[in-house]
């Protein structure tokens, strides 16, 4: 059996070996020829498969992609030449939530906010935008959510539409998916009709896709007088040629690198890895949780008079997304977009670091924070 695999893939040798020969490519430059021979292709976001890419390969049985996000695969292609398909839902979630946490922290620190005066707008409420909200009510923040799909569906979802949302909130949050067509769509959800909408002073987080705010408007948007608002940008229009006018506007900008925890990655791979065993009927031989480094802090003690104010320092001891935005701006113009996302540095999530304490408060295992055994 041949195995395709991104080179950002961590921990594919280790997982895949078992199932035939693994064989790494560059995901942003992959081509049909190289693909020929794959029984299974293994890709992150940044190669696009479908009909083209796929042209030489006649043999393929299964196609997985490590990431939450799915636009760049199309799915009935895949699904008209009975291709299995697998994404890893979730696997990054709590990745792109401490990112988001870190950005408020610094946001509220350079502009000397009071996070619990403010009202969150979490747009897209599905398993990041969930996570979120339960470590935002955790900090006592105000929250408004607006996910359509789930209202329809959900008789007790609190449910703000975005129009409202957008005249309300003082923080707004992108979690969707990017939809390009239909009535729920979400490419330029925010644009200059929708922008002109928001409070003066409104910041604006995304993490989701780039295209689900139009860069272009935000652009005019933020070179307004009027505007005030902070800005927090992890993914951009046009990924990796992304609009660098936008830079000097922007108060946190990063490579798409929310999910880039080492756990959210390795998580990622290892739910590709449980799809294809179950696929080929192979047991599974191996646990992330054995192949994952041992974390540089293991053990903190806590005392009984730790409280909410608290947090931002012990969060700040595992990831402070100012190391992020640093390096976007020193290296970005001599290294380029695709270098940050490969050069990553290490960053493990809350969870890594167990908290040992008689009492430990309700609100950090809230915020992702594991107990000792
Ligand atoms: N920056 C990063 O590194 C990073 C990491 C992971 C995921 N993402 C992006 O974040 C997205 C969300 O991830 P998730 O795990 O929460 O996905 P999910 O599928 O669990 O949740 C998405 C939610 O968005 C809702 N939604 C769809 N259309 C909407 C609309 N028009 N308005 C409001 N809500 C809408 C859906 O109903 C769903 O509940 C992914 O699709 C991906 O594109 C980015
Ligand atoms: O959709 C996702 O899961 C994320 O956007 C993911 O982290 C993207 O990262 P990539 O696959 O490009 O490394």
């Amino acid at each position: 059996m041949r195995i395709f695999a991104d080179e950002n893939m961590p921990l594919v040798q280790q997982f895949f070996r078992q199932f035939g020969e693994v064989s790494l490519f560059d995901g942003r430059n992959v081509s049909a020829a190289q693909l020929q021979d794959a029984d299974i292709l293994l890709v992150r976001s940044v190669s696009n498969v479908n009909a083209q890419l796929l042209q030489h390969n006649t043999k393929l049985r299964f196609v997985g992609t490590a990431t939450i996000g799915m636009d760049h695969i199309d799915q009935s292609y895949l699904a008209a030449r009975n291709i299995a398909f697998s994404s890893a839902p979730g696997c990054n979630a709590q990745s792109v939530v401490e990112y988001v946490l870190s950005s408020l922290w610094c946001l509220a620190d350079k502009y000397q906010w009071q996070l619990a005066d403010k009202t969150v707008g979490i747009v897209g409420v599905g398993n990041i935008g969930s996570r979120l909200a339960k470590a935002l009510q955790a900090l006592n923040i105000k929250l408004l959510l607006c996910d359509p799909l789930r209202a329809r569906n959900e008789a007790d979802f609190n449910h703000t539409d975005f129009t409202q949302l957008c005249t309300e909130a003082d923080i707004i949050s992108f979690h969707t998916p990017l939809i390009n067509s239909g009535s729920d769509a979400t490419k330029h959800l925010l644009n200059a009709q929708t922008l002109a909408q928001l409070k003066p002073d409104c910041a604006l987080i995304n993490a989701s896709r780039g295209a689900v705010i139009d860069n272009n408007a935000l652009l005019q948007d933020l070179s307004r007088a009027a505007t005030r608002r902070a800005v927090v940008l992890d993914v951009w229009e046009q990924e990796p040629n992304i609009l660098t006018a936008l830079l000097p506007y922007v108060d946190i900008a990063t490579a798409h690198i929310a999910g880039h925890s080492i756990e959210g990655k390795a998580r990622g791979t290892e739910m590709l890895y449980q799809r294809c065993a179950a696929l080929l009927q192979q047991p599974l031989q191996q646990q992330l949780q054995q192949l994952l480094p041992v974390p540089a802090m293991e053990k903190l003690q806590i005392s009984a008079n730790f409280g909410l104010p608290d947090v931002q320092n012990l969060a700040r001891l595992l990831y402070d997304v100012r190391r992020d935005d640093a390096i976007l701006r020193h290296y970005l113009q001599s290294k380029g977009f695709d270098w940050l996302r490969k050069s990553y540095p290490p960053r493990r999530e809350f969870s890594s670091l167990q908290l040992c304490g008689k009492v430990i408060p309700d609100f950090l295992p809230q915020l992702g924070f594991s107990l000792a055994q």
